[in-house]
């Protein structure tokens, strides 16, 4: 079996991205949206992006932004893809991929089978999927908040566009993950934290460790 794509996310120092990409990463994740704990500003994006360039897809993740902050991240950092984790609409995606020229992953939060049914209506607009959790009730981010969906929810579901299994993953049940879904890529974030916005260097080698033996016995 092809080991999938890994995308880390909330990434905001060389040392921890050096580290990801030396493990395996294929994707690499910087968060724009101030009130999560793993915000980077475009600037400092764009320093850690050129530190990755070529080595790995580098990755902007916004929440419903406007024109102007997408301009803002896209002409700063320069990233290879966006990924979309709000609630835009199929014709949103349409016209930012028209503005930028560039990829897009689009994140759904997944709770129930209705919350599937939207996601054939990106069917030739998006690049790549990627299936989160809907976050707690108290949450103040739409994502990073380390919490799982029932996988069964996509367990013999082929989507034509490849997806990215997100939210709450580790290096305890990303095994089950894979085995119950079959994900084209796995895409983590507090699972390889100490605290939300802190990687872990012991948390990070475990996680590409299960990963590893998953596939090695695949
Ligand atoms: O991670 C954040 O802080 C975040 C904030 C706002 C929107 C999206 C965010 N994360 C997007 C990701 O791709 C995360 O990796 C994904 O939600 C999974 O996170 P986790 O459950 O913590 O592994």
């Amino acid at each position: 079996m092809k080991r999938p794509a890994i995308k880390i996310c909330g990434l905001s120092s060389e040392d921890t991205i050096d580290h990801v990409i030396r493990r395996g990463a294929s994707h690499v994740g910087f968060i724009f949206f101030e009130k999560s704990p793993r915000h980077v500003e475009p600037d400092v994006a764009a320093g850690l992006i050129a530190h990755v360039r070529g080595r790995a897809k580098t990755v902007a993740v916004s929440v419903d932004a406007d024109n102007e902050l997408l301009e803002e991240i896209v002409y700063a950092a320069r990233p290879d893809m966006l990924q979309l984790h709000g609630h835009e609409t199929p014709d949103r995606v349409m016209t930012i991929k028209a503005l930028f020229g560039l990829p897009v992953i689009k994140a759904f939060s997944l709770r129930a089978p209705e919350d599937l049914a939207r996601v054939d209506d990106y069917d030739g607009v998006a690049d790549h999927l990627l299936f989160d959790a809907k976050p707690p009730a108290n949450a103040t981010l739409p994502g990073g908040n380390g919490v799982t969906f029932d996988w069964r929810l996509l367990a013999g579901w082929r989507p034509t566009i490849p997806y990215f299994l997100s939210g709450g993953l580790s290096a305890e049940n990303v095994a089950a993950a894979l085995h119950e879904t079959g994900a084209h890529g796995l895409d983590v974030s507090s699972g390889v934290e100490s605290a939300p916005g802190v990687k872990d260097a012991a948390r990070i080698d475990a996680f590409f460790d299960a990963v590893d033996a998953a596939y090695a016995t695949a």
